[in-house]
Formats: structure tokens, C-alpha cells, sequence
């Protein structure tokens, strides 16, 4: 079809409150007690085919009651990722010559199945695999990914109509290429949404991926690769392998086709990914974008004009839902002592005595438990150590239990030296470090918050004061790629507040706008001179 393309307007999607009684929650409780009561095999996807994995089993879990198993998967083998790069190469260029508009539909319509009936298979698989209450499973896998996939197709199609000036008697062009090579998209356990965008955002620009998900996801990833397929996604162009992703990577980043690492998650693993690029880069064919969303140690900091009962929801929000385990997870607060001791410990201590965590099922549970033993004890030791130093005071929680399912209770700090770990280390669970200032030191112990950490991924400012929130703006210009004003770090929304950050959280590409997209393609320019010179001489040569 000859003609410009204009793309559906994207607008994001309505958050359902599932309210006790209401149709919605009685269909999505349904779709629990199905997906619970089966016993699935979770396989890797491979040039459109099923297959388990060679490697050894793996049990996919129910975080909040981990005896029960929602299904089994298989750890990939170096022979797996070898034929899940071979399969990426060979869908490659009939994926690249379909037109854009031929690709964005099968994203678009991969959106309205979700926001129609894929939508409680994906709220549910999330909440049972990933231990998400309804809520948190519909901003996630419901409400994001569906507004991902609508305005990356706006977004490309901008970034598409790009075109350089040309100058009389010459047209130039811009030829928006994918990549050479495959793109290999590495996801984290947390989002469902995250985890599908990865793959599917190279893809829309024509690029094909091998996608390894986390495999404490591979639930909700299993039926996410159901969702594309459903939507006309062509065998080939997404590869989904499964388990640790060592194999794979031990193939994948000595591959000459290599061209681009979409990776979400911990810092070590993406300094480990560009390390390996680093020492492989002389057999690849073309560098390879490194796009890397990584950790955060998130603050909250409140001056003494802060409105208490906003920074009080803000704490409790920021730092509990989801047991903490967002990137932007309020995990460092600072906090005048005039708002401290005039009744925000005591408030902030009730109110996080006082929230469940439990079978998210129950849809009365503020939260449910964290995603893996691994998880359990990295934050059961660290609230070994918050109890035995004489710098910190627990005033809520500091107590876990895994007899049945791997429950960190939240969990406020009192911690008087600022360099303490609980101010400095990502735990990724529900342990908030509090650290109270004198009134008069908030500019010295704003100063010391800005590189506290070796992140910079979200922080927030609580004020009321206009000067306070100007200046505490522009000292924290580069301590969060995410800044909020009198709002909790937590929460963005696609195409309104475009999300990543700097320092050890990643390279800040902002997931969810044209700024990731631009990555995925390789522009050629072409110059073409409609009456090309015919003598070589210049005028000054006389
Ligand atoms: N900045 C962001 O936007 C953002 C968003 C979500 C999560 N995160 C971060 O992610 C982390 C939590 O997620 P996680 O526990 O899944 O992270 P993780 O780093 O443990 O795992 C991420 C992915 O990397 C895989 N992996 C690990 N080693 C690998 C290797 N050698 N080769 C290939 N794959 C490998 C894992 O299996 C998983 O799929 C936290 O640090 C959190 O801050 C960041
Ligand atoms: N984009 C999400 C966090 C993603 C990381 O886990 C938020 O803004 O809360």
C-alpha cells in the first residue's frame, strides 16, 4: 500500500479496582483457582515450537506457599540457546521486510487481547507466580504492558517519520534499519510487563530476539508467549529460553550476530553481561547496544514543610507494596526529627504493624511474600545485622518467616550513621532505613543523600515550601533518572513518566519511550543528487 500511516493515538489504560462483590474480581478469582489447580509444563519456545529444556527441572513456585507448584521448567542448554540464536537469524529477514504497520498490528493486537480476554490469565498467572496481590498484578501485567505495546507503535512510528533536510537538487533519506544481528532480552522476575516489552520492543522495529526470562517469571512468561502467538506473532522472531541463562549466555555473547543486549535486573549481572561483551568485542560483527535497566537504593527525602499525612501514605506505600521488590521501592527516607517525634514514627510503626502480607488469593492482603528463598535470606540475614548494630533501631517489623511461604514482615529502621548499609544497600524486600536529621541540617544531610548510594534510579522530595522543593531539585538533578514532588518514587506510567536512571541503576534509556526505541535501529542515510556534476573542476580553480 502506498500511503503515510497514521497509527491509533495510544491513551493508557484504565486501572480496574476489583472491589469486593464487583464481576471483575469473581472472573479473576476464577482464573486463580484454575491456573492453581493445574500442574504445567513451562517450556522455551523456539522457532514457534515447544520444547522443554535439556537441562535439569526446575519447580515453579508459589511464593506465599512455596510447597505448591503452578509448573515445571528446564534449564536451557548451551544446544537450546544454539538453536534459539539459529532461529532468531533465520525469521530475521522476512521479519525486517514486513512494513512497520504490518508489525505493529500484531503488538496492537496482542494489547486488545490482553485488555480483553487474556486479561485475568495474566493478572492471575502473575499474582500466583510472581506473589502480587490484584492490584499490583493489574498496574503490572495488565495495565503497563498493555500501554507498552500501544505507545511503542506510537513512538516508532515518530521516530519512523524522522527524515533529514535536503537541500535543492537532493533528496536525503533516513532508512530506519533494525539491527544486524539478533537482540538477546534478558528479563527480571518483577514485571511481567518489563519482561514482555523487552523482547517485543526490538521486535516492533524489525529486529529479532532470543528472550530469556527470569525463571521465578516463567509463569506469567509462559503465557505471555501464548499472548504474542494469539496475537499473529510469526514463529522465529521472539525465542523464548528458559532457566538460569548461563548456558545461554555462554552462546549468545560469543555469537559474531550478537547486536544488542536489552537487559533488565540486578547491577552485578549487567556489569558481568558488558564485561563479557567487553572481552568478546573484537568477534562480533557490529558493536552491540547495551541497554540495561538495573538496581536502586530509592529515597524519600522530607523537609520540615513536608505535609505528614502525604509522606506517611507515600512511606508506607513506597516502601510495602509488592514486599519492596520494585526497582523504585522507597528503601532510604530521611526525616526531620520535628516530623519524626511529632508522631510520624508512631504512625508509620502502627501502619506498617498493621499491613498483611499472605496468599494474595485473599484479595484483603495488603502484600504477599517475597519471590525466592534466595530473596528470603538476603533480607532475613540483613535484618540479622540491623538487629545487632548498635547504629539502628527497628521501630516496625524486623522479623521473617518461611514455614510456608517466604514472608519478610515490613520493616521500619531507625539508622543514626547515614553511611550504614541499610542506607547504601539494595535488599529488593520491605526494609525501609529511616534516618532522622536536626531541622537545621537539611542541607548537609541532603548533600550526603545524593551519593549515599551508587545508584540513581527514583527519589522524591516532600515539601511544601517552593524554595525547599527548587533547591532540592536541582542538588538531586542527577540522584534519580526518576524525581517525584510530593508523590511516593514508585509507580510511573508509560509515556507519562518515562522510566530508568543513572550511576549503578543503568544506562537510563527510559523503557516505554522513543528514547529506548532509537536503540533497535541502525539508521542508513541515503543521499540521492537529482542532476549529478559533470566536470570535476571547482569555480576558483579559474
Ligand atoms: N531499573 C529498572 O527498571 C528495574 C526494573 C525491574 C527490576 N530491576 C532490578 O532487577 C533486580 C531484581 O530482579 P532479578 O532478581 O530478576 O535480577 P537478576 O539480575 O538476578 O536477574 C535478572 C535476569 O538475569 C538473568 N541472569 C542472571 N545471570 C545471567 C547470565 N549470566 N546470563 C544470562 N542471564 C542471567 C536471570 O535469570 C534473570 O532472567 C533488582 O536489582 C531490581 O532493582 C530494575
Ligand atoms: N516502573 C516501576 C518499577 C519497575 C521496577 O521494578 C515503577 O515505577 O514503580
Amino acid at each position: 500500500m502506498d500511503a503515510v500511516i497514521a497509527v491509533p493515538e495510544p491513551r493508557n489504560e484504565p486501572v480496574r479496582d476489583y472491589a469486593p462483590g464487583s464481576a471483575q474480581q469473581a472472573s479473576l478469582a476464577a482464573r486463580l483457582r484454575t491456573l492453581a489447580s493445574e500442574r504445567i509444563d513451562l517450556p522455551m519456545t523456539i522457532a514457534g515450537a515447544q520444547r522443554m529444556a535439556g537441562g535439569h527441572r526446575i519447580d515453579v513456585v508459589q511464593p506465599h506457599r512455596h510447597a505448591h507448584v503452578l509448573g515445571v521448567t528446564g534449564n536451557a542448554t548451551a544446544a537450546d540457546a544454539q538453536a534459539a540464536v539459529a532461529a532468531a537469524k533465520e525469521a530475521a529477514p522476512a521479519w525486517r521486510r514486513l512494513s512497520f504497520e504490518d508489525r505493529a498490528a500484531i503488538f496492537l493486537r496482542a494489547a486488545d487481547l490482553l485488555a480483553g480476554t487474556w486479561r485475568d490469565t495474566l493478572n492471575a498467572a502473575t499474582m500466583l507466580g510472581q506473589s502480587k496481590t490484584c492490584l499490583q498484578a493489574e498496574i503490572d501485567a495488565a495495565c503497563e504492558l498493555i500501554d507498552f505495546l500501544r505507545f511503542n507503535v506510537a513512538f516508532g512510528r515518530r521516530l519512523l517519520a524522522e527524515q533529514p533536510l535536503s537541500s535543492p537538487g537532493v533528496w536525503n533519506q533516513f532508512d530506519h534499519r533494525p539491527l544486524e544481528g539478533f537482540v538477546y532480552a534478558i528479563t527480571p522476575f518483577n514485571f511481567t510487563a518489563i519482561a514482555a516489552n523487552l523482547p517485543a520492543a526490538p521486535a516492533l522495529l524489525g529486529n529479532t530476539v532470543v528472550w530469556k526470562p527470569g525463571a521465578t517469571q516463567q509463569f506469567s512468561a509462559h503465557f505471555t508467549m501464548r499472548l504474542f502467538e494469539a496475537a499473529g506473532l510469526p514463529p522465529g522472531v521472539i525465542n523464548m529460553v528458559t532457566g538460569d541463562g548461563i548456558a545461554v549466555s555462554d552462546v549468545a555473547l560469543a555469537d559474531a550476530d550478537l547486536a544488542g543486549i536489552h537487559f533488565t535486573g540486578s547491577t552485578r549481572v549487567f556489569q558481568h553481561l558488558w564485561k563479557t561483551v567487553g572481552e568478546n568485542i573484537s568477534r562480533y560483527r557490529t558493536y552491540p547496544r547495551l541497554v540495561g535497566e538495573t538496581g536502586g537504593k530509592d529515597f524519600v527525602f522530607a523537609h520540615a514543610s513536608a505535609d505528614a499525612d502525604a509522606l506517611h501514605t507515600a512511606l508506607i506505600r513506597g516502601a510495602f507494596e509488592y514486599q519492596g521488590q520494585k526497582c523504585s521501592a522507597a528503601s532510604r527516607a530521611y526525616v526531620p526529627r520535628s516530623l519524626w517525634e511529632g508522631g510520624l514514627r508512631d504512625r508509620l510503626a502502627a501502619t506498617a504493624e498493621s499491613l498483611t502480607y499472605g496468599d494474595v488469593a485473599d484479595f484483603g492482603n495488603f502484600g504477599g511474600a517475597v519471590i525466592d528463598a534466595r530473596s528470603f535470606a538476603r533480607n532475613s540475614d540483613a535484618l540479622d545485622r540491623i538487629r545487632k548494630s548498635a547504629e539502628c533501631t527497628v521501630v516496625a517489623g524486623g522479623t521473617a518467616d518461611d514455614s510456608e511461604g517466604w514472608f519478610v514482615r515490613p520493616t521500619v529502621v531507625e539508622g543514626t550513621d547515614p553511611t550504614h548499609e541499610i542506607f547504601t544497600t539494595e535488599y529488593f524486600g520491605p526494609i525501609l532505613g529511616v534516618h532522622v536529621y536536626d531541622d537545621a541540617r537539611w542541607r548537609e544531610t541532603l548533600t550526603q543523600a545524593e551519593s549515599a548510594a551508587p545508584y540513581a534510579l527514583t527519589g522524591s522530595i516532600f515539601a511544601t515550601d517552593r524554595q525547599i522543593v527548587a533547591e532540592a531539585s536541582e542538588s538531586l538533578r542527577f540522584a534519580a533518572g526518576n524525581f517525584y514532588i510530593n508523590d511516593k518514587p514508585t509507580g510511573a506510567v508509560v509515556g507519562q513518566q518515562p522510566f530508568g536512571g543513572g550511576r549503578a541503576s543503568g544506562t537510563n534509556d527510559k523503557a516505554g519511550s522513543w528514547h529506548n526505541l532509537a536503540r533497535w535501529i541502525s539508521p542508513r542515510t541515503i543521499k540521492e543528487t537529482f542532476a549529478a556534476p559533470t566536470d570535476h573542476r571547482y569555480p576558483h580553480m579559474g
